[in-house]
């Protein structure tokens, strides 16, 4: 089944929020001071002008061209949809976009040109040429996509690539190499039937041919059925060099014991029955989005022996050029390619083979939360494989080298590697093993705030991702109606909402706070109004009670009055130990700040506390914790009663013999940076620091609202550890995709 239902409004909103589309362009230089100007614009850019006028290479260096590609369409063919026009194309295109920055750092932009003219087309790209340092051209149809792309290569310096031609062909060869294997098959003997010969379909059957499938073992079907010699109804050349001579005529007729189906067509083109004759072990690839020609339910229900693949991300096995094309470029680029070879895209089809034949790390596992290892439900690597990015393009780099495309070589491979792993952002693994922890856990979140619409569209994300159960507390009415406005009416009957006046449990959880406050101050009546009336406390209550897993809140109320609340029930308070640890995920780093949350003015010893609170956190997070316990002054200077407890806090760690590095006090500076830590040769840290503890709440609140604000970091807690049950509390500027994060962490149990 696949996994996460997404709904039309979801899809709407994921596209207009935070800003309409999907990407934006950021400045790499500073722009701020005079001769900032007189650098970047005139007179300074006169110099790298005139160089590159004189040497056009040199555009390799003074400017973005060598990591920048054009993701360009006249939507004549997006994804299966069919002609939506240029500009029905955009999000397609966006989105190749994104996929490049995501995958391999490359810097791409979108293009649609609103022609349907092949020569238009081409001589728009061809004047482009001199700003990209490649082009991928994509939902281009057939024909007029290879006479496009065709001349382009000719008449252009550097790759010219229709992705759903060679970038599908690659993906799909790289997975037929494994399903063969288990199937026990080999490509030369097998009957394979292509169905859909436009771009991605020609593109497919001739790389397997080139790989040692038989051309008359290789049936090849379009709308008009299967294409065999001598058919004139809507023939082109490139359909001609794939007819067979065969008394076949359909594809239900083709498909009787073949051993592979693969489909680049339309949703639904095969039926069981069709698969129902496939040859014993079938290989099916109905790669057809944005939904296949069988799905893999159909398939297997008539076929327990199918090997099955679809170009979807919620199935297993997602035959997609999205293992492709980033990868592929990204070799490219770095050898300043002037064009993609077949041997360059063998040799990727070989490289995402065999990664997918070894053993998984436990970083891929830890990002789908489940084990893969090599066999029907895994004959391709996944696209969040942190692996792809340093395995994948030096093989293709290296092919482009062999084959002379290559204008600057690479002469050290295992520094290109090395340079490729860094390339990419840890956050990003660090959140989808996050998410994909959560959603093993299958957690029933309580939301306590179930008349805020943020905390509601965050309930149903969270169960329409597939994390667990959302239970809402709040007025059923006022939820169905909130949700209503939020355009999210159906999600009424998914969510379980839990109406505290009506609860079954009233009375067990009114006795339970009694027995908590009765020498509080606290008198019957004060606790029937807290139990009925506070949705913080009861929400605690359900969780103290187990009618819930995890509990998140916050988003209505400051953070400091919704703890004193919570602690009517839980003991989360500084005297019991608590802390609060907030993550900032800025420009491919996380760093820890504590505590936000919980002590004001800590001493001491509760800083050390603080400290392996973050560090349960921080290990939580898949991170190794380096503790700097910071201030004003580094190692004692300046003196400072101030900063004297922060001197003490790590030889208070020192007592405890804790298993993680800590150091201080220092300033921020050195905490952060490697450099500056070399002038304290003596100090512990390995690196730099990764968990910040501060002298107090407000500098800590200060720090992460100025990173916020100033620098644009991404946020995460105020994390709350150390209680018995899984509490967060969000901030009441929280976004839904905030509360949805701290859903998540409670799921995960992180504090
Ligand atoms: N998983 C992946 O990575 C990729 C998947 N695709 C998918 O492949 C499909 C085709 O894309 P693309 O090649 O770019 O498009 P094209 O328009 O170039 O080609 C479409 C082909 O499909 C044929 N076709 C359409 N409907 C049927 C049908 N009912 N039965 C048989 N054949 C049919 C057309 O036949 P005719 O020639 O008679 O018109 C044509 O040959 C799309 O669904 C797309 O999403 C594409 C690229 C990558
Ligand atoms: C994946 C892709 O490129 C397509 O379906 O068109
Ligand atoms: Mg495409």
């Amino acid at each position: 089944m696949p996994k996460a239902k997404i709904t039309n409004e979801e899809a709407l909103a994921f596209h207009l929020e935070p800003t309409p589309g999907k990407w934006e362009i950021n400045a790499t230089v500073p722009m701020t001071t005079q001769r900032d100007l007189s650098l970047a614009y005139s007179p300074g850019v006169a110099v790298p002008c005139e160089a590159i006028a004189e040497n056009p290479e040199t555009a390799y260096d003074y400017t973005n061209k060598g990591n920048l590609v054009a993701v360009i369409s006249n939507g004549t063919a997006v994804l299966g949809l069919g002609n939506l026009g240029a500009l029905g194309s955009k999000p397609v295109m966006e989105g190749k976009s994104v996929l490049f920055k995501r995958f391999a750092d490359v810097n791409s932009i979108d293009i649609e040109l609103d022609t349907e003219d092949p020569d238009e087309f081409i001589k728009a790209v061809r004047l482009m040429g001199p700003t990209f340092g490649g082009i991928n051209l994509e939902d281009i149809k057939a024909p007029e996509c290879f006479i496009i792309e065709q001349r382009l290569k000719e008449e252009m310096d550097i790759p010219v690539f229709h992705d759903d031609q060679h970038g599908t062909a690659v993906i799909c060869a790289a997975g037929l190499i494994n399903a063969l294997h288990i199937s026990g098959k080999k490509i030369e003997d097998v009957k394979i039937v292509l169905n859909g010969a436009g771009a991605a379909g020609i593109a497919c059957i001739e790389l397997l041919k080139a790989m040692g499938a038989r051309h008359e073992n290789c049936i090849v079907c379009d709308t008009k059925g299967v294409i065999y010699q001598g058919r004139t109804e809507g023939m082109n050349q490139w359909k001609s060099a794939h007819a067979v001579k065969t008394d076949l005529r359909t594809l239900e007729e083709a498909m009787k014991d073949a051993d592979v189906f693969l489909g680049v067509s339309v949703k639904g083109a095969v039926t069981q029955d069709m698969v129902k004759s496939m040859a014993d072990n079938p290989v099916i690839f109905a790669m057809a989005n944005p939904d296949p020609e069988i799905t893999p339910e159909e398939a297997h229900e008539v076929r327990v022996d199918a090997i099955v693949a679809t170009g979807r991300s919620d199935y297993p096995n997602q035959v997609n050029n999205v293992l492709g094309f980033p990868y592929l470029f990204r070799g490219a680029l770095d050898i300043h390619a002037r064009a993609i070879n077949d041997e360059m895209k063998i040799a990727c089809a070989h490289a995402l083979a065999g990664l997918a034949r070894e053993d998984v790390p436990d970083e891929v596992a830890l990002a789908y939360g489940k084990s893969l290892s090599f066999g029907r439900d895994y004959i391709i690597p996944t696209p969040f494989d942190p692996r792809l990015i340093h395995r994948i393009p030096p093989a293709v780099a290296k092919a482009g080298m062999d084959t002379g495309v290559a204008r600057r070589p690479i002469i050290d491979m295992d520094a290109y590697e090395h340079g490729l792993r860094g390339r990419m952002d840890p956050t990003q693994s660090i959140l989808r093993g996050l998410n994909a922890r959560a959603r093993a856990a299958q957690s029933r979140m309580i939301f306590a705030e179930g008349d805020d619409p943020r905390v509601l569209r965050a309930a149903v994300m969270y169960q329409r991702s597939g994390f667990g159960k959302a239970l809402v507390v709040g007025r059923p009415e006022d939820v169905r109606s909130k949700l209503e406005t939020a355009g999210l009416g159906d999600a009424v009957r998914e969510l379980e909402i839990i109406n505290a006046a009506n609860t079954q449990h009233f009375e067990t959880y009114k006795d339970f706070l009694y027995e908590r406050l009765n020498r509080k101050g606290f008198d019957r009546k004060d606790v029937h109004r807290l139990v009925g009336r506070d949705r913080h406390v009861f929400s605690a209550l359900m969780l103290a009670h187990g009618h819930g897993d995890g509990l998140v809140t916050g988003a209505t109320r400051k953070s400091a009055h919704v703890l004193d609340q919570i602690n009517h029930v839980f003991d989360a308070d500084a005297t019991n130990g608590s802390a609060g640890v907030t993550a900032l995920l800025h420009k491919g780093r996380i760093v820890l700040i504590g505590d936000t949350l919980v002590h004001e003015w800590p001493d001491e010893n509760d800083l050390a506390n603080i400290a392996e609170h973050a560090a349960g956190v921080a290990r939580h997070m898949g991170l190794e914790p380096r503790v700097a316990f910071v201030s004003f002054s580094t190692f004692g200077y300046p003196v400072s009663e101030r900063a004297e407890k922060m001197h003490i806090a790590p030889t208070v760690l020192d007592q405890r013999g804790v298993d993680f590095e800590y150091e201080g006090e220092m300033t921020v500076d050195v905490a952060l940076n490697a450099k500056a830590q070399e002038a304290y040769p003596f100090q512990r840290l390995t690196g730099p620091a990764n968990i910040l503890i501060v002298p107090a709440r407000h500098s800590a609140s200060i720090s992460v609202k100025l990173m916020q604000e100033m620098g644009g970091a991404t946020v995460v807690g105020p994390i709350l550890s150390g209680v018995d049950k899984p509490i967060q509390i969000c901030s009441t500027t929280s976004t839904a995709n905030d509360v949805l994060n701290m859903a998540v962490l409670a799921a995960c149990n992180i504090g």
